[in-house]
């Protein structure tokens, strides 16, 4: 991997996006800006708009208003984005090995042809590289939900986003596994320079290891800032009681 994020992205510029889905106003009013290099956290209770407002900013959705990719240059300019979702509906009993999912997602080449050996080789690099190399022979449908997450994490890290956007990437993870997934994100912002944006409702992690905090509340921004500010804020203690 030696993409030179420090020529690329700096800045993604969010201004008063919104998204309508049959009806109902799911986000409304949200502006924040995601510097390359940081960690931003959303956090916010069930049905907030957390994954509405990460699949806006994949495109995924039709939005109203602002999202503006701004580059060291000052140019405008897209990004490659990287995406793990939540959870992932797969026919379970498909008989796609690990090392066929990636080898696709990487080359775009049909599978069923057999994989070439420095396709392999780079398979097996990259789940080295998200502590999962034992998965490259299994089938899809047999990974556990940590497993499956790594597997995703692998292929969303290829070619090497300069946005990274990560949907509650720890629930199906084990407290072991938990430890070096953490590392594996820290690792990734401080060594690439890559922007990355995840849903998490583990707070404790959040607060220690986030730049930036994004509180959302009924499809709005109830707060946003340092992890310390946000989790000072009336509307934190609200959405999360007074235990936190
Ligand atoms: N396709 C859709 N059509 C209509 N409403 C939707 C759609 N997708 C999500 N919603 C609604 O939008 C709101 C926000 O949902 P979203 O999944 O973004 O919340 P969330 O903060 O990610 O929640 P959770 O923590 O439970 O994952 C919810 O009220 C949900 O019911």
């Amino acid at each position: 991997m030696n993409h030179n994020h420090q020529q690329g992205l700096c800045e993604i510029k969010i201004k008063e996006l919104s998204v309508k889905k049959g009806g109902r106003q799911l986000l409304s009013g949200i502006s924040f800006a995601l510097d390359c290099g940081q960690l931003t956290a959303l956090i916010g209770p069930n049905g907030a708009g957390k994954t509405t407002l990460l699949r806006a900013l994949l495109g995924d959705l039709p939005y109203r208003g602002r999202i503006d990719y701004v580059r060291y240059d000052g140019r405008p300019s897209r990004a490659q984005i990287g995406y793990v979702p939540q959870l992932l509906e797969f026919d379970r009993s498909a008989p796609v090995s690990v090392l066929d999912f990636l080898a696709a997602g990487y080359t775009g080449f049909p599978v069923f042809l057999g994989v070439p050996q420095k396709v392999r080789a780079q398979v097996e690099q990259a789940l080295g590289q998200v502590g999962c190399p034992q998965a490259i022979d299994r089938r899809m449908g047999e990974l556990s939900g940590g497993e499956l997450q790594r597997v995703l994490l692998a292929m969303a890290l290829n070619p090497l986003p300069d946005l990274l956007a990560l949907d509650e990437p720890f629930s199906g993870i084990d407290q072991r596994g938990l430890k070096d997934f953490y590392a594996l994100v820290a690792h990734l912002r401080d060594s690439y320079h890559m922007s990355i944006v995840l849903v998490s409702h583990d707070l404790q992690w959040v607060r220690e290891q986030a730049d930036q905090v994004v509180l959302l509340e009924g499809g709005r921004v109830a707060a946003a800032g340092a992890p310390e500010a946000v989790f000072g804020t009336p509307a934190f203690r609200q959405a999360f009681g007074e235990g936190e």
